[in-house]
Order: C-alpha cells, then sequence, then structure tokens
C-alpha cells in the first residue's frame, strides 16, 4: 500500500499479512507511517494504491471500497473512546446484531471474559482506565470481528497496570483466536505481545520476523538502536577483514578501503580489571582486550550503566553490568566485545 501527503510518501509500499491467532505489531518511530497503514486497513483512511483482502475477499482497491463499518474489523485505540451517554451494556452492545435477548447474551458472555459482570450498569466515566480498557476490549471483540486493529491501545494506562492489562488482552485476544495488528513504538511492548513484529521505518517495512530473530539478526544499525542502546566501532575493510581495538572482525565480501561499522549492544560487554598495565589475553569468543577509561557509571535498578573512553581514539563504549557496579571515573578497565553478538553493517553516511 501507498499513501503520500503533500508530495511525501508516508506509506511506501507496505505489505502485511496477518493470521488468525496471530499478533502482528507493527514496531517503528514516531511518524514513521505506522498510524496510517492501520487507517487505512479500517477504512478510514484512502490508499493511492494498493489492495487489502480479508479472508481473501478483497474489501478495498482505489476504486472499490466496502465502507469501514462493514469490513468486520475490530478497532481499539489509545483513548478507549467509549460513548459516555452509554452504559457499559450499551457500549458493548453497540455494533452487535441480533434480538435484544441475543445481544444481550453476547454482552454478558464478552464482560465475564473481560471480569467486568459488576460494572454491566455503570456510565464510563465511574470507571477507571484499567477498567474502561477492559470494557473497550470487549466491546471491540463482541462483534467478533475477523482482525482486529490495535493503536498504542495501551500507552493512556500508567506501567503498574499496563504489564497486567497487555497480558489479559493477550490471553482473551488468543482465545478469540482474533487475528491482531497493533501498532506501537515501544519495542518492549512488541517483544511482549507480538507473534511477529513488523519493523517500519520511513513508510517501509525494513524487516519482518519473530521478535527474537528480530532483535538477534538486525539488518542495520537503526534497527539495532531502536531496541537498546548500540555501540559502533567504525573500520576500514582491508582484505575481508575490519581491524578495531578489539582486534579483526571478518567482513566477507566487501571490497578493500569501505567502512563498516561494527554494532554491539552495552550488554555484551565484558569487563576486566587492570593487572599492572595488563588485560585478559585474547580469545575466540571475545577477542583482543581494549583499554579504557571510565567515563562516569549510574545505577539504573536491575543494571549499572558504565560509560568508557578508549584509550585507542577516545570512542565512547557502554556497558551494562547486571545489578551494582559503580567504578570510579577515570578507572583504568578492559574491554572485551562478545563475538557472536557483533554485527557487521556498511558504514552510512551521517549515521
Ligand atoms: N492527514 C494527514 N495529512 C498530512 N500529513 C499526515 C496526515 N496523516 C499523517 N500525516 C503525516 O504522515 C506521517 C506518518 O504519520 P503516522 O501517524 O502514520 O505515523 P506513526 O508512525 O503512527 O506515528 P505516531 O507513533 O507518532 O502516531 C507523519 O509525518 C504525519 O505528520
Amino acid at each position: 500500500m501507498v499513501r503520500s501527503f503533500g508530495g511525501r510518501r508516508v506509506v511506501d509500499g507496505v505489505s502485511l499479512t496477518i493470521q488468525p491467532g496471530q499478533v502482528t505489531c507493527l514496531l517503528g518511530p514516531s511518524g514513521c507511517g505506522k498510524s496510517t497503514t492501520l487507517r487505512m486497513i479500517a477504512g478510514v483512511e484512502m490508499q493511492d494504491s494498493g489492495e487489502i483482502y480479508v479472508d481473501g475477499a478483497l474489501i478495498c482497491d482505489t476504486v472499490f471500497r466496502v465502507p469501514p463499518e462493514r469490513r468486520e474489523i475490530g478497532l481499539m485505540f489509545q483513548d478507549f473512546a467509549l460513548f459516555p451517554h452509554l452504559s457499559v451494556a450499551g457500549n458493548v452492545a453497540y455494533g452487535l446484531s441480533g434480538t435484544k435477548a441475543e445481544k444481550r447474551a453476547r454482552v454478558e458472555e464478552m464482560l465475564a471474559r473481560v471480569r467486568m459482570e459488576r460494572f454491566i450498569d455503570m456510565f464510563p466515566h465511574q470507571l477507571s482506565g484499567g477498567e474502561q480498557q477492559r470494557i473497550a476490549l470487549a466491546r471491540a471483540l463482541a462483534p467478533r470481528p475477523r482482525i482486529m486493529l490495535m493503536d498504542e491501545p495501551f500507552s493512556g494506562l500508567d506501567n503498574r497496570l499496563r504489564d497486567g492489562i497487555r497480558d489479559e488482552t493477550l490471553a482473551i485476544l488468543k482465545e478469540e483466536d482474533t487475528g491482531v495488528l497493533l501498532v506501537t513504538h515501544e519495542p518492549d511492548e512488541a517483544m511482549r505481545m507480538a507473534d511477529e513484529i513488523a519493523l517500519m521505518r520511513d513508510g517501509k517495512i525494513v524487516q519482518r520476523g519473530a521478535p527474537y530473530n528480530v532483535y538477534t539478526r538486525p539488518v542495520d544499525r537503526a534497527s539495532v538502536a531502536f531496541f537498546s542502546d548500540a555501540n559502533r566501532l567504525r573500520a576500514t575493510v582491508e582484505g575481508a577483514l575490519a581491524m578495531t581495538p578489539f582486534g579483526r572482525f571478518l567482513a566477507p565480501g566487501v571490497p578493500d578501503g569501505t567502512e563498516v561499522d561494527i554494532v554491539f549492544r552495552p550488554q555484551h560487554v565484558k569487563i576486566d580489571f587492570d593487572r599492572a598495565g595488563v588485560g585478559p589475553g585474547p580469545t575466540a569468543a571475545d577477542g583482543t582486550a581494549a583499554r579504557a577509561s571510565v567515563l562516569r557509571a549510574r545505577f539504573m535498578g536491575n543494571e549499572s550503566l558504565v560509560e568508557f573512553r578508549l584509550d585507542h581514539d577516545g570512542a565512547v563504549i557502554k556497558v551494562t553490568v547486571p545489578g551494582v557496579f559503580l567504578p570510579q571515573a577515570e578507572t583504568v578497565m578492559w574491554l572485551r566485545i562478545r563475538r557472536d553478538k557483533c554485527f557487521v553493517f556498511p558504514a552510512k553516511e551521517g549515521m
């Protein structure tokens, strides 16, 4: 699908398949086109080109268009948007067809599913944020949508509530066997919820896969950096090898003279104390140790973040260590990088 605003391609050739019972997370930084993609699928935004199918049936191309309310798509957005003048029962019944008794039965079933039966005659303003969120889920699922579209549905909730509600929501969606497309800019949320992550940047999906694969086999440096802090060493390739203070890295197929970035996460750096100016010897798993001095160290709760300055070229390397580790500034130490956790990417200008 493609959608441009003012000559800028905000969604640029996005193609997605959502499977029943599976949660696909469209993950990316603010403004990359996630919501616009979702809005086109929902039918509240028209694509410039592209087609949308539900269960093999065309629901929208640039000529033909099933209206949003007939797409059998459930929607859930950040602000819940419950109807304030309708009771909980009225909200959940909205969008249901059938006799009064059938509607009532489905409302009761859905409220039981979200453990909100007691609230059936209350009004939205009498409910907490978490309770409203559950009603919004019940309302969206009541008509048995074939796909659920969720746009940052948990971002209005406070942190402590969020994890619990996320897990509950996920369990209910799985029970209902609904296919879900969930938009989020939070990697943690995507890792927690997704069967598949579609990583989006500048209107394009740059990578798709199970959370583990997207995290451990990123396609470029920006993808590494999107999930966590990322360290970078820039090096020039000679004879398919990139020389760094941490030893040589393989750069197969990269022409001589090309610059590459060696990228690694702070949790994959090992620290050793200096022993009379000597560090640990080189190993196949961790390469060569490089001398560095502590710039600053901060306690982060579960871990400590220590920033080092490399003797070699003054580059700053971030290292996380579980628990409390707060060495004094200027302490000399030796750093090694876990070789199996490093990525070698072509260097990009300005990055
Ligand atoms: N109706 C519109 N008119 C003009 N520009 C728009 C319109 N809707 C979206 N845009 C622009 O398209 C880009 C993508 O917006 P979109 O809301 O899809 O991003 P997003 O990835 O969902 O971001 P966020 O997480 O901040 O919601 C933004 O730069 C936005 O300003």
